[in-house]
């Protein structure tokens, strides 16, 4: 670490999100700065890297891990290029903040398990930033405080206005509903045992190849229900929302994120465009905790242990979106090193 301990970050991504982190490191983060950005487009990483001061541009991602000021890696590469990512930091022993998914199939995912029990100690805390939502950390505390007892469903509505112009069917399982996989195991604290997809007649506005929108359905080892409507393109906005019936209340998330207003006639709130605009607040909170733990010499939040849980029950539900069928999720015991 250089500059009185300030953490030399190493961004790897510089797209949509790659680029929204390195003006969080640069304006919002303390006690980190951005000394390497990595893109395999380069002209993008140098327009990023232009963006904060002494920070350099690289096309490699091992080269950049490897340069002088480089203490922590945040990966925001596209879920393919994560693997290589992380197993290249683990060679520097390099802490790493990487974004979801941990990467898009469970076959990838173990062996980056394995490679982090190799190195003999945790290195990677992984990007399902709802957990660091102030709205979703308060559904969490209401659940384990128990006062509405045992929850017993879980519904959950996941809409985006667009995306991008390479996103696939798979996609939105591995990408998109790879969160709320995340986010079941971590409210209800159970895992997920199986997975059935049902696809409605395509919007005729949805882009070849989507059939959106799409429901997904879990079941948990505890005997929970979780329904995911599924709308990558629905062209109104970003929204997430998640509501648990338990057995003596429920409890709702993702309704109004913003302002209320009444006018003459009509009563409603904001909806924000996209991911950068709604959780903002949580990404600034996922980033800073990632910063303040790694200087402690720490890791903390979601493990590669549930980027691979959540990978493994995204594997399932790419395989019941192909067959139509219930499939039940093929997943290793947890290693004692995850507990
Ligand atoms: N937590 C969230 O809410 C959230 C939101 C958006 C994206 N993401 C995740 O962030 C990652 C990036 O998503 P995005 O929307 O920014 O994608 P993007 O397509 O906008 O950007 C990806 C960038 O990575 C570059 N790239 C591709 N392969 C690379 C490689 N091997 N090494 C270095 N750079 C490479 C591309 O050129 C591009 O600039 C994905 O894992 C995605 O799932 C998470
Ligand atoms: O990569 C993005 C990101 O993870 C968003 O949070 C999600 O809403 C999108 O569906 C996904 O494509």
């Amino acid at each position: 670490m250089t500059q009185q301990g300030t953490l030399g970050v190493a961004v790897i991504g510089t797209g949509k999100m790659g680029a929204d982190h390195v003006r969080r490191i640069n304006d919002v983060i303390s006690g980190a700065r951005v000394a390497a950005v990595v893109d395999i487009d380069e002209a993008r990483a140098k327009a990023v890297a232009d963006t904060a001061d002494g920070c350099q541009a690289f096309t490699d991602p091992a080269a950049a891990m490897a340069a002088p000021g480089v203490d922590a890696v945040l990966i925001a590469s596209p879920g393919p290029a994560h693997e290589a990512a992380l197993l290249s930091a683990f060679e520097h022993d390099l802490p790493v903040l990487c974004e979801k998914p941990l990467t898009p199939d469970s076959a990838s995912a173990l062996r980056v398990l394995e490679a982090e029990q190799r190195l003999g100690h945790r290195r990677v805390q992984v990007g399902f930033m709802r957990r660091y939502d102030t709205e979703f950390m308060k559904l969490k505390a209401l659940l384990a405080g128990g006062e509405l007892g045992r929850p017993l469903l879980l519904h959950c509505r996941h809409r985006n206005a667009s995306v991008h112009s390479y996103f696939t069917n798979e996609m939105m399982i591995t990408d998109s509903v790879v969160h709320e996989m995340d986010q079941s195991r971590w409210l209800l604290e159970q895992e997920i045992a199986a997975v059935t997809v049902l696809k409605p007649t395509p919007s005729s506005l949805s882009p070849e190849p989507l059939s959106d929108p799409q429901l997904v359905v879990f079941e948990t080892t505890g005997g929970a229900i979780v329904n995911v409507e599924i709308f990558a393109t629905c062209g109104f906005g970003y929204q997430v929302q998640a509501e648990a019936v338990c057995e003596r209340g429920t409890a709702r998330v993702g309704d109004a994120h913003g302002m209320l207003v009444n006018r003459p006639g009509t009563w409603g709130g904001e909806i924000a465009p996209d991911f950068v605009a709604r959780f903002e607040e949580a990404y600034d909170r996922e980033v800073q905790s990632w910063v303040n733990a790694t200087r402690r010499g720490e890791v903390e939040g979601p493990s590669t242990w549930d980027g691979y849980a959540a990978t493994a029950v995204s594997e399932a539900g790419v395989r019941a979106q192909a067959t139509g069928r219930r499939t039940v999720v093929e997943m290793i015991e947890r290693p004692a090193f995850y507990s």
